[in-house]
């Protein structure tokens, strides 16, 4: 039965929904990054550029980094368009769009988040570059799929759950651990947490009264009995919708973070786009090794 064009959506001219991606304009190795401004200072690194594709807040730039192919797109805010990002993404790489039919042999996409982050813990400076090992997801986009987590990674949505009084459970994923491996050594490792908004979900309060108080001060102190070096490390607004998506539909996806705030120190960095720029060249160095 081919999935009906009321589910997968496609544009009169073949492309995916929102992406407005045909399948060859999109290669196996990706990254991603939230800010759409951040497209070209990725692929300004490219060989070359072959295509320049836009819609709504995905843009995409497709071409080879020393030879190999490569793109860089952008989801814009939010686990909710990660949710559409890689859904489409997976789409475009395992479904025969013309047969609207599942592809007999699955392609297994590598994604790599370029990301901006706060710190949760003070000796994690600004500036710094952290790899996410687990994503832990303060949002709900997991109340809706069906997804399998380890007994560690259920204890601590469980735990979290229970100490800040959540009406949801949140999710934990881990992050691909060939795609870590390349950047460990070089990078900081820590567990990312993923909120659903910038302000109150992340404890910010400029003119509004926060409903969770506590919510800095429960996550820097948080820690496992079972797992001692398991402790939260930095906040911000994907990974864990990377790393559950990921997971669900068989990707490997790793985000790095650029350290700009530090939300226990309470400083924000002078130079964000410096980090960010150092980020991108030490992705791109390190992920072709
Ligand atoms: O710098 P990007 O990739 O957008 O990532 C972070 O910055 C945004 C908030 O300012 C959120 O998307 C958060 O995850
Ligand atoms: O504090 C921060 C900094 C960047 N991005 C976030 O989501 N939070």
């Amino acid at each position: 039965m081919p999935i009906p064009a009321s589910e997968l959506v496609l544009n009169p001219d073949g492309s995916v929904y929102h992406l407005h991606l045909l399948p060859e304009q999109v290669a196996q190795d990706i990254i991603v990054v939230g800010d759409p401004e951040r497209v070209p200072q990725v692929s300004r690194f490219f060989d070359k550029v072959v295509y320049k594709v836009k819609k709504r807040e995905f843009i995409t730039h497709t071409g080879t980094y020393k030879g190999k192919p490569i793109s860089v797109i952008s989801s814009g805010i939010g686990t909710d368009n990660v949710e559409i990002l890689m859904t489409e993404l997976d789409a475009l790489a395992n479904i025969d769009l013309k047969k609207r039919e599942l592809k007999e042999k699955h392609t297994t996409l590598n994604i790599i988040r370029i990301g901006t982050s706060g710190s949760l813990q003070a000796e994690i400076p600004l500036g710094s570059h952290l790899a996410s090992s687990y994503g832990l997801g303060l949002d709900t986009l997991m109340c809706f799929y069906d997804l399998l987590q380890k007994p560690l990674e259920k204890q601590v949505g469980e735990r979290l759950q229970n100490q800040l009084s959540l009406p949801f459970q949140p999710y934990c994923v881990s992050g691909s651990e060939k795609l870590l491996e390349k950047f460990a050594p070089h990078i900081l490792q820590g567990v990312t947490v993923t909120c659903c908004g910038f302000y109150a979900p992340q404890g910010r309060s400029i003119r509004t009264a926060l409903k969770i108080p506590q919510l800095i001060t429960t996550l820097n102190q948080f820690r496992l009995a079972e797992n001692p070096t398991f402790r939260l490390t930095n906040f911000e607004m994907e990974t864990a919708g990377y790393y559950a998506m990921g997971r669900l539909l068989g990707h490997e996806v790793l985000s790095l973070n650029a350290i700009l705030a530090n939300r226990i120190t309470h400083e924000f960095h002078q130079q964000p786009e410096k980090v960010v720029g150092e980020l991108i060249e030490q992705t791109l160095s390190l992920m072709n090794k």
